[in-house]
């Protein structure tokens, strides 16, 4: 094994429940500290595949590697792969540090080294003071924070995580975000990191996997992702993204919102012409939505003193443009 070797390889995984099949096919390498995102609609097997890296699931077929050790049949107990997730599982009876300890205590770690190795991670998720504190004493950032340093006390190699911010109100999951990647840079740690939100996905990870039905749709960085969808399904699932009919037939080409001009008339050839529906607030601008030819949804993102000059009225016209390098053509359906 060598450091560019990948830390975790599926090949040909596959799995069925009765004659479902959750996961159709993967392939996927993932290196070593690397932050990976698997994205996806709900049911499309994301929580599946993390469940069998865990070791919670069996593959049906294919393999599942860890350092280039074959793991299909290695119980969840004998792996270091430690699954943080939305409900938490913390120990209601155990206080904060307690319920800290518990991993070390399990794998028979002597006490005074226990509690150092616990205060240490305390204090690194900004803990400190709250050793003491039972669980039902803590917010829900608080707790999420004791997840994890519950899972990170014994070191793993990799950490799996499948939605842990999405019980949290939006303030906080920013917050916890900023925490997840500088723990993740800091550490070293590869995290395999299972959500159907977009932002947090593209906000933290390296790569992103979108998965759909089963199958993985695109991997890459997020900016790939984002500009360049290899198809329909991922171009919809990112959202902010016009999908038109290219040059060719059975083609399509996809303009992203925030590369969409808008003008009050027509500027002439190219110009696509479309109806004013709504508009929408949306952290980095306003985008708004449009009825475009033969009733296709288009969506441009303005800012806020282009809105106040355009002073859209629902069922106004207007005209819409983009540049020609901003239309990225797909390859598939
Ligand atoms: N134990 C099981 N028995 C039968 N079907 C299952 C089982 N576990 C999962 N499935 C099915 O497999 C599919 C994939 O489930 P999975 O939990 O991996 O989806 P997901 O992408 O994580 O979705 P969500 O975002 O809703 O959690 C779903 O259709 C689900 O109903």
């Amino acid at each position: 094994m060598t450091d560019t070797d990948p830390l975790v390889r599926f090949s040909g995984v596959r799995k069925t429940y009765g004659t479902f099949e959750a996961v159709k096919h993967l392939d996927l390498d993932i290196g070593r500290g690397e932050f990976v995102a698997i994205m996806g609609p709900s049911g499309c097997g994301k929580t599946t595949t993390l469940r069998m890296l865990a070791g919670l699931e069996e593959p049906t077929a294919g393999e599942i590697t860890i350092d280039g050790k074959r793991m299909n049949e290695v119980s969840a107990h004998d792996r270091d792969t430690p699954l943080v997730w939305q409900s938490l599982a913390l120990f209601p009876f155990l206080n904060v540090k307690e319920n800290v300890e518990f991993g070390l205590k399990m794998r028979g770690v002597p006490k005074p080294d226990r509690h150092g190795r616990a205060m240490l991670w305390l204090e690194r998720l900004g803990l400190k003071g709250f050793e003491t504190r039972r669980i039902d004493q803590l917010s829900g950032g608080q707790r999420q924070r004791v997840a994890l340093a519950r899972s990170l006390v014994t070191e793993p190699r990799m950490l799996l995580l499948d939605e842990p911010l999405s019980a949290l109100d939006a303030h906080l999951v920013i917050r916890m975000q900023g925490v997840l990647t500088r723990l993740q840079k800091e550490l070293g740690i590869t995290f395999v990191y299972v959500t159907h939100s977009q932002s947090e996905a593209f906000a933290m990870a390296d790569r992103v996997v979108i998965m759909g039905h089963g199958e993985i749709a695109q991997i890459g960085k997020p900016q790939e992702i984002f500009r360049a969808p290899k198809n329909r399904f991922v171009a919809e699932f990112v959202g902010r993204n016009n999908i038109l009919p290219g040059k060719t037939p059975g083609q399509e080409i996809v303009v992203a919102a925030d590369r969409m001009q808008v003008s009050a008339s027509d500027p002439g050839e190219g110009a696509l012409p479309a109806e004013f529906l709504s508009e929408e607030f949306a952290g980095t601008g306003i985008i708004c939505y449009f009825e475009g030819p033969e009733g296709v949804e288009l969506k441009a993102q303005v800012t806020e003193d282009q809105l106040e000059n355009l002073a859209p009225e629902p069922g106004q016209r207007f005209w819409l443009t983009w540049a020609p390098g901003a239309a990225h053509v797909m390859a598939g359906t």
